[in-house]
């Protein structure tokens, strides 16, 4: 199928090689003769620049180079680049009296359709943002949840790295971090944070195109758009955004199509200065089924991982919701909840919109007894879903062994050391004493037990790969 050009395609040419040039030409040279340029037109293989004035025709020769350099990189179908002033150009905006510029006839395909301001500044469009009628309008499709503030998160141990990067990246959007990779177990807040980041810029940047979509829609977009031929305009729909937002990125994995498709528009608006968040739930190198080249670029910013909140996070959570709501919460009543629901906020939030509920159709106020007797059967089914066995399976199910091996007297490194992490897994997750762990690991003695958890918990404070197997551990049993 070829690629025929929209004219929002084709406009984005130059806005592209711009961008290509700005990475190697000095500042001032860039900002004095390449920015006040625009596209005018395309046609066939020429593309028309405009330039305010004669003076700016040296252009053409001056950086020649470089032009051609950038549309080889960028693979444009361009064979030569004219420039031309608004007197030569017979498509260039009239002058008005007032200076500006009166709106772009629309009489050629190729045009670009005049901005939603109408009349252009300066005497040549700004070079940067697109004109926004010829994007896909995000602010209308808004897909930003209105409560995933910077404000409405609570900063902790676990995720303070992450909180701090995506504020950069918020203040600067495509300089500090580009992209921003944020990754963390189910529940962690990885979508709180980077809407949080979208909101941030479009206060910052009221023109900003913000788009937040996650790899699941991002893929049955895509499909649906080949099927009916019209990945002109996906391609104009993601490739022009000023922020990228996208979700669980690790739906892409073994779609391969959707991949070549992600790596473009990734290119796109890398090449062009725009920002990139990505959100998974495991770091790039642990992305199976992902081509090695989308898997490097996604470690080309920075990556930052999401931990779960300890307690003193998770009680500070559920006061803020509460807060929220407009309800007290009493300090006893959060520290049970949080202590009850292990990791997921998402949990933790459940459980204290089910006390709320539960008080205002009872009409009693929230105290510990109350929430003992609401949450019962809450905490009780997460209590009850987890026993040894459970615990067992799902290590012995991680490390690529049979559960009857963790029971065995075999002190080889490869039992020792997933034995010694399920003994762990049971102390943290179930009320077993410590005999009973050592009876159901094929009667270990209680200071076995005890050696093997006090191990895991030092080395699961230095070695963050095994910290995160754990926790991932604990996740799937939750
Ligand atoms: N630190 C936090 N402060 C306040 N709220 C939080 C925090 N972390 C998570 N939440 C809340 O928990 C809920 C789940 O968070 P979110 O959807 O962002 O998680 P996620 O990591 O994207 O999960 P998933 O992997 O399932 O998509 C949201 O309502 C979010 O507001």
């Amino acid at each position: 199928m070829s690629f025929v050009p929209t004219a929002t395609a084709v406009l984005n040419y130059w806005v592209r090689i711009l961008a290509a040039l700005e990475k190697k030409i000095n500042r001032q040279s860039y900002e004095t003769w390449l920015k006040p340029t625009r596209f005018s037109h395309l046609e066939g293989k020429k593309l028309f620049v405009r330039i305010p004035s004669a003076d700016f025709q040296h252009i053409g020769d001056r950086y020649a180079d470089l032009i051609q350099e950038a549309i080889d990189n960028l693979g444009l179908d361009v064979e030569t680049v004219v420039f031309t002033t608004p007197e030569q150009d017979p498509r260039a905006p009239k002058v008005r009296e007032d200076g500006g510029f009166a709106p772009v006839p629309s009489h050629s395909q190729n045009a670009p359709k005049q901005s939603r301001q109408g009349a252009l500044t300066n005497g040549v469009a700004q070079a940067g943002p697109m004109p926004e009628q010829s994007r896909f309008d995000w602010n209308t499709a808004s897909q930003l949840n209105p409560k995933y503030l910077f404000d409405a998160f609570v900063v902790g141990s676990g995720n303070q790295f992450a909180t701090a990067a995506a504020q950069a990246v918020a203040e600067r959007p495509s300089k500090a971090y580009n992209p921003l990779f944020l990754y963390g177990g189910v529940g962690m807040g990885k979508t709180h944070l980077m809407q949080a980041i979208g909101h941030d810029v479009k206060r910052r940047q009221g023109h900003a195109s913000i788009c937040y979509v996650s790899g699941e829609k991002f893929t049955n977009e895509m499909i649906d758009c080949v099927r009916y031929q019209k990945m002109t305009s996906f391609r104009d729909k993601f490739r022009t955004v000023d922020v990228l937002l996208i979700d669980d990125i690790q739906f892409l994995a073994g779609k391969e199509r959707t991949q070549e498709e992600f790596f473009h528009t990734f290119n796109a608006l890398h090449e062009s200065m725009k920002q990139i968040v990505i959100a998974s739930d495991r770091p790039p190198k642990e992305l199976a089924d992902f081509e090695d080249r989308l898997r490097s670029r996604f470690e080309w910013g920075l990556i930052a991982d999401i931990q779960p909140p300890d307690l003193e996070t998770k009680v500070a959570i559920l006061q803020k919701k509460a807060e929220s709501e407009q309800t007290a919460l009493p300090t006893d009543v959060a520290l049970f909840i949080a202590s009850n629901v292990r990791t997921n906020v998402r949990e933790l939030e459940g459980a204290l919109v089910r006390l709320i509920a539960w008080c205002s159709m009872h009409g009693v106020e929230i105290t510990l007894a109350v929430a003992q007797q609401c949450l019962k059967q809450f905490i009780d089914t997460q209590v009850r879903k987890i026993t040894i066995e459970t615990i067992q399976r799902t290590v012995a199910e991680n490390f690529g062994m049979r559960v009857a091996e963790l029971k065995q007297k075999n002190n080889s490194r490869q039992i020792v050391v997933p034995r010694q992490i399920a003994m762990y897994l049971a102390k943290q997750l179930t009320e077993a004493s410590l005999p009973e762990i050592g009876r159901q690991f094929g009667g270990k003695h209680h200071t076995t037990v005890m050696h093997s958890i006090a191990k895991i918990d030092e080395q699961r404070r230095a070695d963050k790969d095994l910290n995160r197997t754990i926790n991932k551990m604990m996740e799937t049993l939750s």
